[in-house]
């Protein structure tokens, strides 16, 4: 486990001054148009794709400006595990190559999908026994399809017939490799597993996707970071290639996360006035890139320059209709954004929320309504209807982008109760005390 210069995440939270010792936050309104800058933290998911990369690289790799939190440690833990050490330097985590390795050791996934995705075909690299389990939320997100896609590539796996976590992967040296058929309709994630890892077997891996898979971007992500890695993935529609390939890179530079941004960039179409988010990359694989699309298209205005995105908002936005199949991680604060649109409005495509951080559309529902908003589930996605608001508690089902979420409420409610702002930890560590500081620089 790196030590040192890493900040222990939870204190973040705590150190902001307004979570009550109950672990509850009251979540500001904005009295007045906002006028303030933020910087966000790294990428989760380019975080985590860097992690994995570097560990299956010949050389070491220093990972410059990671997302330090509880996905990302998690994930430097699993490593660990796995054989690949880490240590923290003055701007990033230095991975060294994984090594092999005997006996029996166990994974904690915690509620990290990258971990739980992204970890297991890397165990059948090795020899050992690795036993891979986390909090009791992730027992009930999607791993079947890789799990099985891996046994066709000859992985030794037992899941007890669950299909789920826990589950156990017996490493015997390596993997063979070569074609498969993947369902990835309910996760992204399993294709952008077998891809990266697929380098270090013996034959590569050609996947030949079944269904549509959600999150488009995250997919590009994982192909262009593979790239960069020495590898030379090729897709053919719903064909993927990897070739074997040793992988090598110094160093790797992690852009901020885009969809941790989400809140910020949507602030000032509630409140009026203007963020900037400093450090929004020209080019990206981000899905919440696409945020600039949205901000144009609810009135506000999105610049990009040279310093970071600019967002101005007027203060009111218009009802919208919105498929968000690619970029679904972005929903709960589309949600919350759109309960104070002037128009009714529907989200579609983002039927694998159900098997997200928790059952997304289900909470969504439940806690917007529980507030006051007009909001139903559908197959696919939520129905909202313009009502008006009030405080109360909004619950957040250990779902860090619930209490994004909660925050985007409190911006126009008063006494909104965001309960376990903590959780936020899982990607944002400091989201409470940037949105506060936020609210306050006008
Ligand atoms: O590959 C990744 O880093 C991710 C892919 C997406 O998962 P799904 O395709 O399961 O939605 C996204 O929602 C998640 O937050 C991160
Ligand atoms: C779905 C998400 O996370 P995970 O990486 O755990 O899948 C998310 O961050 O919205």
């Amino acid at each position: 486990m790196p030590t040192g210069r890493l900040r222990w995440f939870a204190s973040r939270v705590w150190d902001s001054g307004h979570v009550g010792e109950d672990n509850t936050w009251a979540a500001p309104t904005a009295a007045d148009a906002i006028d303030a800058e933020v910087r966000v933290p790294g990428s989760k998911s380019i975080t985590n794709r860097a992690f994995v990369l570097a560990a299956l690289s010949a050389g070491k790799t220093l990972v410059r400006e990671p997302l330090d939190s509880r996905d990302a440690r998690l994930m430097l833990s699993a490593l660990d595990v796995l054989g690949a050490a880490s240590t923290a330097t003055t701007d990033g985590v230095l991975l060294e190559p994984m090594t092999g390795g005997t006996g029996e050791v166990r994974v904690a996934l915690g509620n990290a999908g990258t971990v739980a995705r992204f970890t297991p075909p890397l165990a059948t690299l090795g020899s050992r026994t690795v036993h891979f389990d986390g909090d009791p939320a992730i027992r009930r997100r999607p791993v079947a399809p890789l799990l099985h896609a891996l046994r066709a590539l000859g992985a030794d796996i037992d899941d007890g017939g669950r299909g789920a976590a826990p589950f156990t992967v017996r490493g015997h040296g390596g993997l063979d490799g070569g074609r498969v058929d993947l369902d990835s309709s309910a996760s992204s994630q399993f294709l952008s597993a077998l891809l990266l890892s697929a380098p270090a077997f013996t034959r590569g891996v050609t996947v030949r996707l079944k269904g549509e898979a959600p999150s488009e971007p995250h997919i590009a992500m994982t192909l262009d970071m593979l790239r960069r890695f020495g590898a030379e993935p090729e897709r053919d529609g719903p064909e993927f290639h990897v070739p074997p390939a040793t992988l090598a890179l110094d160093t790797y530079t992690v852009e901020p996360d885009l969809s941790s941004a989400a809140p910020f960039v949507v602030a000032p179409l509630l409140a009026g006035g203007r963020v900037r988010v400093s450090g929004w990359p020209a080019e990206t694989t981000q899905p919440g890139d696409w945020l600039r699309d949205l901000v144009r298209e609810l009135g506000g205005e999105a610049v990009l320059d040279a310093e970071g995105l600019t967002v101005t908002g007027g203060g009111t936005v218009p009802g919208a209709d919105l498929d968000l199949h690619a970029v679904g991680e972005l929903t709960p604060v589309i949600a919350a954004l759109l309960c104070f649109a002037e128009g009714p409005s529907e989200i579609r495509g983002v039927a694998h929320l159900r098997g997200h951080e928790t059952d997304r559309l289900a909470a969504l529902a439940t806690e917007l309504s529980a507030l006051g908003g007009d909001v139903t589930e559908t197959d696919d996605g939520l129905r909202i209807r313009p009502a008006p608001l009030h405080g109360g508690t909004f619950h957040t089902y250990d779902d860090h982008r619930l209490v994004m979420a909660g925050a985007v409420l409190g911006l126009r409610i008063a006494d909104v109760v965001v309960e376990n702002p903590a959780t936020v930890g899982k990607t944002y560590p400091e989201f409470v005390a940037d949105w506060e500081r936020v609210l306050h620089q006008g």
